[in-house]
């Protein structure tokens, strides 16, 4: 990492005490809304909302259709909270910024984080409109070490070195899997691998054509 940038413990967890005494929600799942999903938070019941603008320690949303607000609430009776609006590198954001809001949600006590997000797709067979479940990722910016795990490591947020293997759970995959089934749409829905670019620009063809050959089958923004 190139950045000197550092966020200390106190921070992550000066907004999540701040949370915490602004709610009476203990959410153990999160959801951050990528482009097009923010309705989704919508629909939580008994909802509290904050803007990031009022987050003390919070980023800002500047992108178009990203509302930059925390819902907090109930669905289908489980209490969550949900991101309207996520932070991406190309707004200028750094890494550690983009994240932020993860070590957040961990320290109020989440367990379980479902990332959504618009990407491109460049598998065969996956049409504009079907859903990905992310089954693994190539982070083309960590490889060349613009990670926000960079920097002095937090071990109360994790090891130095973490091992990648599982990082998107198999229970929760075939559980999204199932319910596909369930509601009558398991054609749209497919796993596939991920890759995370920096943007803003979408690929040009020559790029697109080397992701795939590279094995992934969907292409965004989102780290
Ligand atoms: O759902 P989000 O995170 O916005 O994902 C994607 O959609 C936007 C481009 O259309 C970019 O922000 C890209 O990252
Ligand atoms: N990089 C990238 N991000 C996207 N977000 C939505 N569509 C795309 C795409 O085609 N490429």
């Amino acid at each position: 990492m190139h950045s000197k940038e550092q966020i200390g413990h106190d921070e992550y967890q000066n907004t999540a005490d701040w949370l915490m005494s602004h709610t009476k929600h203990r959410p153990l799942v999160a959801i951050i809304c990528g482009s097009g999903l923010g309705m989704l938070a919508d629909t939580l019941k008994c909802q509290g909302s904050f803007d990031y603008s009022d987050i003390p320690g919070f980023p800002q949303s500047t992108v178009q259709g990203h509302a930059g607000r925390l819902v907090f609430g109930e669905l289908k009776g489980k209490s969550c909270v949900c991101m309207q609006g996520r932070f991406h590198m190309y707004e200028g954001h750094s890494l550690l910024k983009t994240t932020f809001p993860i070590r957040v949600f961990k320290l109020m006590g989440v367990e379980t984080l479902i990332v959504t997000n618009a990407a491109g797709s460049l598998a065969d067979g996956l049409q504009p409109g079907d859903i990905m479940i992310i089954k693994d990722h190539i982070n083309f910016l960590g490889l060349v070490g613009l990670n926000p795990l960079s920097g002095p490591n937090d071990d109360k947020f994790g090891p130095r070195f973490p091992a990648m293997s599982g990082c998107y759970d198999k229970g929760l995959r075939s559980l999204m899997m199932e319910i596909a089934k369930q509601m009558g749409v398991a054609g749209l829905v497919q796993e596939g691998v991920y890759a995370m670019v920096g943007g803003p620009n979408f690929e040009t063809i020559a790029e697109a054509k080397l992701l795939h050959r590279l094995g992934v089958d969907a292409v965004g923004m989102m780290y």
